[in-house]
């Protein structure tokens, strides 16, 4: 069992290749689209109605047919998503040799990496993993902080990073600053837990007006 390394990665203008077309192959693809894959291929003889879609629409390029070493060369992340465990294995190992870091969906994620449950809201991604001892319960883990952070918190964490930006150049002392943006953040946690699921905490007040209060509180608290 390996440790796990948890990172965030910028797929921007990287060739991501998915094998197979099943509903394990369709939710990997599904991940990469939300994550930003650059260049998507799926190759399978036989795929998913929401695959097909994808292809229609253009979001994928899909190649109906088997896998071939081919596919492997060039590829940044390979998926071996089938369900034939040999060809997974072969997959995982052409990734070995040219270069390319591979996931596999079965024979206990052999492979370089493993996908996580996530949550997505805006800027925030909160990704669960249990390394494999169970994935029902990363995607029980992923249901419940998606009902805690709700779709309005996305709002809350672009207003965060508005204020970041504000407080960067708008209040010089670094002590203040910090002060400045942990209040800032405690106040979004708060809010969070009472937010309705279309709301918009601090509606109608700017960021300046909301920077200014924050440091009256954080001068008032030294
Ligand atoms: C989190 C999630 C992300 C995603 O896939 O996007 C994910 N699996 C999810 C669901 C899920 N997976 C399975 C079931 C059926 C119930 C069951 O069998 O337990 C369900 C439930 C369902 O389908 O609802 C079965 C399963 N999974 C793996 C094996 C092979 C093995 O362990 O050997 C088998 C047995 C196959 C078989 O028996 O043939 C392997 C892996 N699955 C992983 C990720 C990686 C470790 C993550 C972790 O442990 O945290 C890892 C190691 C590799 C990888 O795929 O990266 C996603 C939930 C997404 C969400 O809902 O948000
Ligand atoms: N990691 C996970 O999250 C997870 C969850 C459930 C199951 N699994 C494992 O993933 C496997 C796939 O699950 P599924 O439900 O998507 O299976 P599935 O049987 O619905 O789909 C298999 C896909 O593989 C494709 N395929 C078969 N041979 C191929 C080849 N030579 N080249 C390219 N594509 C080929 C098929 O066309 C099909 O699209 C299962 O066998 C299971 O071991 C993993």
């Amino acid at each position: 069992m390996a440790a796990y390394y948890p990172m965030m990665m910028d797929l921007t203008g990287r060739r991501c290749v998915v094998v197979g077309g099943g509903p394990v192959a369709e939710r990997k693809t599904l991940g990469l689209l939300d994550g930003g894959a650059g260049e998507l291929i799926v190759v399978a003889p036989r795929v998913t109605a929401k695959l097909e879609e994808l292809a229609v629409s253009g979001s994928i390029a899909l190649e109906r047919r088997e896998y071939m070493e081919s596919d492997a060369d060039g590829a940044f992340l390979l998926f071996a998503a089938t369900d034939d465990r040999l060809l997974n294995g072969r997959v995982a190992a052409d990734a070995a040799r040219l270069g390319a870091l591979v996931n596999t969906a079965d024979a206990g994620g052999e492979g370089d990496f493993a996908t996580p449950a996530a949550v997505r809201r805006g800027e925030l991604v909160i990704a669960v993993t249990t390394g494999g001892a169970s994935p029902v319960l990363a995607a029980l883990l992923r249901r419940r902080l998606a009902g805690q952070y709700g779709p309005a918190f996305e709002a809350s964490v672009g207003r965060l990073h508005e204020l970041r930006l504000l407080a960067q150049t708008g209040i010089a002392d670094a002590g203040l600053r910090s002060a400045v943006l942990r209040l800032a953040a405690e106040q979004t946690m708060r809010e969070a837990e009472s937010l309705p699921a279309d709301g918009e905490a601090n509606a109608g007040e700017t960021i300046e007006q909301w920077m200014s209060r924050l440091r009256d509180a954080a001068e008032r608290g030294r």
